[in-house]
């Protein structure tokens, strides 16, 4: 038996309204996060506890780290570049311009810097939105926009193997967590399968994440919970249950990256589970997992 103590901490009220996208940054030791209808995107230093803000001209969904500094973020329908300093955005490629009302939802960059995000509907209320109007894109290094696929209801959490051989991707309303033969060269995706069907109590998969053992971790939408999956046996492997229900997403932080952070959301709860969950929206830090993430691949263009 191995030693586990499994300590979860709110380490921000920020009150976020739908927190999403979180991600480490070594160099500032911060962890980034957006709040999606907020139109905001955060910057969460963990030394000196302090959080700088960013407000965007539309909802953001997803940021990442650029090579070249400074950062990327889906804003609307637009790939971005964001200069934190000047709190500026430029448009570095939009997407789905014949559908007026969808956005982009969760986002993350490839081993080879490739930006992947997908697309969905607005929502009306939490997981209510016209169904199928979503697709999967990447933007490459110079630019240049892919599309995967299109009839995805809500674009969600997406990963790739350790090896990079597979890539891991969930819509939400579909209730699976799917995978793909991933060819890093050309960024194509391939062979659609599913790895793992949520159960009932387990709610909505939204943000996940991948572990130093090759193992997913999903927060579970509604579900006040992250979950350990085993993609090669299609188990799971560990549950790890938060004092909010709306988990949205999770990565791996801190030092060596032997922390998981994970982002909640308030929009769909109402006065009444308030009181009981009062640190929803906020930002927790689960320590004594006793496995490592890796850390985020920067936007390479
Ligand atoms: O953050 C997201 O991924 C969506 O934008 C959110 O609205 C919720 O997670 C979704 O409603 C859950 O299904
Ligand atoms: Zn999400």
């Amino acid at each position: 038996m191995t030693m586990s103590s499994i300590k979860i901490e709110c380490v921000l009220r920020e009150n976020c309204r739908c927190g999403e996208s979180p991600v480490w940054e070594e160099a500032s030791k911060s962890l980034l996060f957006v709040d999606i209808p907020a139109k905001k995107v955060c910057r969460w230093d963990s030394l000196s506890k302090q959080v700088q803000r960013v407000i965007v001209d539309a909802p953001v969904s997803s940021v990442a780290l650029r090579q070249s500094g400074d950062y990327v973020a889906t804003v609307g329908t637009k790939f971005c570049a964001l200069n934190w300093a000047n709190q500026s955005t430029l448009v570095l490629a939009t997407v789905d311009k014949d559908k007026k009302n969808n956005r982009f939802n969760d986002g993350k960059v490839d081993p080879a810097g490739r930006y992947f995000a997908g697309t969905m509907a607005e929502e009306t209320a939490p997981a209510v939105l016209e169904r199928h109007q979503g697709s999967l894109y990447s933007l490459f290094p110079n630019h240049h926009v892919e599309k995967y696929f299109d009839q995805v209801d809500i674009s969600n959490g997406l990963d790739w193997s350790l090896d990079h051989k597979i890539f891991y991707y969930i819509d939400s309303l579909s209730y699976s967590v799917d995978a793909f033969d991933y060819d890093l060269q050309t960024g194509k995706i391939s062979n659609r399968r599913s790895v793992y069907k949520l159960e009932k109590e387990e709610q909505i998969p939204d943000g996940m994440c991948i572990d130093v053992a090759g193992k997913l971790w999903v927060a579970c939408y509604n579900g006040g919970r992250v979950i350990r999956l085993d993609p090669e046996t299609g188990k799971r492997l560990q549950t790890v249950k938060l004092p909010v229900d709306k988990t949205t997403s999770c990565c791996f932080g801190g030092k060596d990256y032997s922390e998981m952070y994970v982002t909640s959301a308030r929009d769909g709860l109402d006065s009444e589970d308030l009181l009981r969950q009062p640190e929803a929206g906020g930002i927790f830090k689960i320590t004594g997992l006793g496995v490592k993430g890796i850390p985020p691949h920067p936007y390479a263009g």
